[in-house]
């Protein structure tokens, strides 16, 4: 089923006016601080009515001029950025809580499911203060998918935690995609690593309006986004399969326009991986390089130029059926005679992919 939000809202001087669909998978809504995220995810959630417009859930109406569906009627699951747990409630409390709530309801997975899908077996009998910042946020994640949501609402649920943390509960939240796949999961993000480990469409909002929608491969790769992306963050998602990890702990993966060599892969040979490659990382040059410290050197053709982005261009490149982007020195594009058709070479250095940019 699909989400779709035609909405206006103003709060004091700010305006929101957002019109998009969220289907199933997760539609990430990207925007810096003030974008007007936590207010747009809120009136799909039925917490506050927005001035005008229309939220439809498949075929029902949550919100127009004559309809507002309460919250607890909407049949979506809500994880905030703090976990909200029940503190004189254990854990196994704080889910069966949920289940009561979604006794009658058609959908959702099971409670034993949930339980194994999140790793919470081992802290059910616990307190919700004996518990670390991650854990906590999976059992909030839990009680979400136990009250049998027909869409899940998350509203930076990691931006609490610190980077290990972060890391050790991502691959809980990739598990839940590959679960439920047909389950529409709104996630709203500051955090373009988050996002591009996640996501499969992206909503970019500034201030207030949709700037940017569609898929994520589409827009995190398109150089017209850089400026709302950040040109430190900008960075297209390049699919790879991982063909063997070696001694040194380099890992060899094929991606549809060659071998790359990274460094701390933890994926399984032979599966397929998400790799975040940062604009900033991406080197161009007319000719293949030889004799370089980085074995990772992709051909590529160049499809897009935008300039006037500071002293930096930002190249959108075609590398087999994937996609990268390279954020170069404006005059550069003269020096290489690069334009739009143009053959060239990416180059990557090895240790710029972090870890933390490979997903699932
Ligand atoms: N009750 C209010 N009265 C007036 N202005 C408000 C109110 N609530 C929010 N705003 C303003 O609306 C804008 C959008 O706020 P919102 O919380 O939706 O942004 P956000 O993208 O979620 O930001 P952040 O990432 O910092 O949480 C901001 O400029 C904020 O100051």
């Amino acid at each position: 089923m699909t989400l779709r939000i035609d909405i206006t809202h103003s709060l004091g001087g700010f305006t929101l006016d957002t019109c998009f669909e969220a289907g199933p998978g997760v539609t990430a809504v990207f925007g810096r601080s003030g974008a007007g995220k936590t207010t747009l995810i809120n009136a799909v959630a039925g917490v506050i009515a927005p001035d005008s417009g229309r939220i439809t859930f498949g075929d029902d109406t949550l919100f127009d001029v004559r309809t507002n569906v309460p919250p607890h009627k909407r049949q979506m699951g809500y994880v905030f950025q703090d976990a909200r747990l029940f503190p004189h409630m254990s854990v196994a409390k704080n889910l069966d809580y949920a289940v009561r709530f979604a006794a009658q309801r058609p959908q959702g997975a099971q409670r034993n499911d949930v339980i194994e899908l999140l790793g919470l077996g081992p802290l059910l009998s616990r307190a919700p203060h004996d518990l670390s910042g991650g854990e906590k946020q999976r059992v909030a994640l839990g009680r979400a998918l136990l009250s049998r949501p027909r869409a899940l609402l998350m509203d930076e649920p990691l931006a609490a935690l610190d980077a290990a943390r972060k890391d050790a509960i991502l691959p809980y939240l990739e598990r839940l995609k590959s679960t439920a796949p047909a389950l529409p999961i709104l996630y709203v993000s500051h955090a373009l690593d988050e996002v591009a480990r996640l996501a499969d469409n992206i909503v970019v909002l500034s201030q207030g309006k949709v700037a940017a929608q569609g898929p994520i491969f589409d827009v995190l790769s398109d150089p017209n986004a850089v400026p709302l992306l950040g040109v430190r963050q900008a960075g297209a998602i390049v699919c790879a399969t991982v063909v063997n990890h070696g001694p040194e702990g380099l890992s060899t993966l094929r991606t549809s326009a060659g071998t790359l060599t990274l460094p701390g892969v933890q994926a399984a040979i032979g599966s397929t991986v998400r790799l975040r490659i940062l604009a900033q990382d991406v080197i161009l040059s007319p000719r293949k390089p030889e004799g370089l410290s980085t074995a990772n050197v992709l051909p590529v053709t160049v499809t897009t130029i935008k300039t006037g982005i500071g002293p930096g261009a930002a190249v959108g490149l075609l590398a087999g059926t994937d996609r990268l982007l390279a954020r170069i020195p404006a005059p550069a594009i003269k020096d290489l005679n690069i334009k739009p058709g143009t053959s060239c070479y990416a180059l990557i250095n090895a240790t710029s992919v972090a870890p933390s940019s490979i997903g699932r």
